[in-house]
């Protein structure tokens, strides 16, 4: 079975499966309208609250925000609107932001980490440290608590294994959810360089290429994978498609209840972000929040240093697609949905919206960013990102002829997520991030 007819299969289903719902639709319809006609004491409160809980992605059934411990704000923010728990400035919706590993995902958290902040927005953060207890499956009880004075959870946006039932059960039913994909082969090889001493599949080849004379480690890895691969080992998750895993797919083989599982994504998911076209992902991602354009402005982050990526040849390409193939076909299946949302947004109109926000991000990076790319031994503590112990991470220096308001937003602009982070965390809560306990 090739990777092009399961997918042309699924892309079937997504045409069939709407025509089904239609005509089961209709069916509904007739029947319902020939029972209204027959009980006249209808009861409309109950179709009220069906409208209500159709509303939107989320349907929890155990809300992990009880009403019935609501604390109200004891003493509301200066700018506190009573309409809205007087807490935002602005009607943004409730956000969970799944942030796949790889992908771009820490400038997507970033742009929403400064979101956020500005419209006073109570994050979702881990209860320990800065993950969802990864790679475990997410469940509700690894969300922190719920911050004095909030009724609910406005943004979630830390790495995490998806669990759709359990992510309703900590976010509201309107919450957009949304995540990000990256073409399959840079998002393995960027996995394979960042993680090569933590994911075991990756490490074990890493020793082995020490004896086989020259070769890479990524390339002893691809030479026989199943050699290295334990699939119970737990930190062997995103060693086999990284992002299936992530989203909580089957990542180790295909089954039955794959595609089935796909289209369930498709449902649940407002949008999926394609990282080859992040521009464009953006603007499609501020029309559903209702953004400005300065509001999508960012800077590349995360980024290893130009002489730790090289491009890499075609037999390595189709070795990473082969080992890979799953990610190929969740890959290529969002892609094609990407593109359809984007031509319901017109093209002409996108290619507009993106133009401007390139210019906007440009104008925002000379005003804020002195220095671009710089090696983390040259960066202050603040600004320099987390470096894991085979790849380095860029940063960025910021201009020092700033006012205090630009150089607020210039530092939260280039900020690296842990940092971020544990800023927010602590605005939040009032305390320090818990640490992961020694083992
Ligand atoms: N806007 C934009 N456009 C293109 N590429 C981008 C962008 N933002 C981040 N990146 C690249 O994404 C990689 C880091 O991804 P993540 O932030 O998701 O990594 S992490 O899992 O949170 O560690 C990392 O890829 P590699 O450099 O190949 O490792 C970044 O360079």
């Amino acid at each position: 079975m090739t990777l092009r007819w399961m997918s042309m299969q699924l892309w079937r289903r997504r045409v069939t499966g709407p025509l089904v719902a239609l005509l089961i639709t209709v069916l509904l319809m007739f029947l319902a309208t020939h029972s209204l006609q027959n009980n006249r004491e209808h009861d409309v409160s109950a179709v009220e609250r069906k409208a209500q809980r159709s509303d939107g992605v989320m349907h929890p059934s155990s809300h992990h925000n009880p009403s019935n411990t609501h604390r109200q704000r004891e003493q509301p923010r200066p700018d506190s609107d009573p309409h809205q728990h007087g807490r935002r400035k602005r009607s943004l919706p409730p956000i969970a932001f799944l942030k796949t590993h790889k992908t771009g995902s820490s400038t997507v958290q970033n742009i929403l980490f400064r979101l956020g902040e500005r419209e006073r927005a109570t994050f979702a953060f881990p209860y320990i440290s800065y993950q969802f207890s990864y790679p475990n499956r997410f469940q509700a009880k690894y969300v922190d608590e719920l911050p004095a004075g909030s009724s609910q959870f406005d943004i979630l946006c830390s790495h995490m294994r998806l669990d759709l039932p359990q992510l309703k059960q900590v976010m509201p039913p309107n919450t957009v959810l949304f995540t990000i994909l990256r073409d399959p082969t840079t998002t393995f090889e960027s996995t394979f360089n960042y993680y090569t001493n933590v994911v075991p599949a990756f490490a074990k080849a890493k020793n082995a290429s020490r004896v086989t004379g020259g070769k890479s480690a990524l390339a002893t890895f691809l030479e026989n994978p199943d050699a290295f691969w334990n699939p119970h080992a737990r930190a062997n998750g995103p060693a086999k498609n990284p992002m299936s895993f992530d989203l909580g797919l089957n990542n180790v083989a295909w089954s039955l209840s794959w595609p089935s599982d796909l289209i369930q994504l498709e449902d649940a998911f407002h949008l999926v972000m394609i990282m080859e076209h992040f521009d464009e992902s953006l603007v499609l991602l501020g029309d559903l929040l209702g953004l400005e354009t300065e509001d999508l402005a960012y800077v590349r982050l995360n980024a290893r240093a130009g002489h730790q990526v090289s491009p890499l040849e075609r037999e390595t390409r189709e070795k990473i697609r082969e080992w890979n193939s799953l990610d190929v076909l969740l890959y290529d299946f969002f892609f094609r949905l990407f593109w359809e949302k984007a031509k319901d947004y017109g093209l002409d109109r996108l290619n507009e919206d993106v133009a401007q926000l390139r210019v906007t991000r440009e104008r925002l990076k000379q005003k804020c960013v002195s220095k671009e790319a710089v090696p983390p031994g040259e960066l202050e503590d603040l600004l320099r990102p987390w470096q894991s112990e085979t790849a380095t991470i860029v940063g960025y220096k910021v201009r020092e002829d700033l006012g205090t308001q630009d150089q607020a937003f210039c530092v939260r602009l280039v900020l690296p997520e842990l940092q971020y982070h544990s800023h927010l965390y602590f605005q939040q809560y009032g305390r320090d991030m818990r640490a992961v306990p020694p083992e």
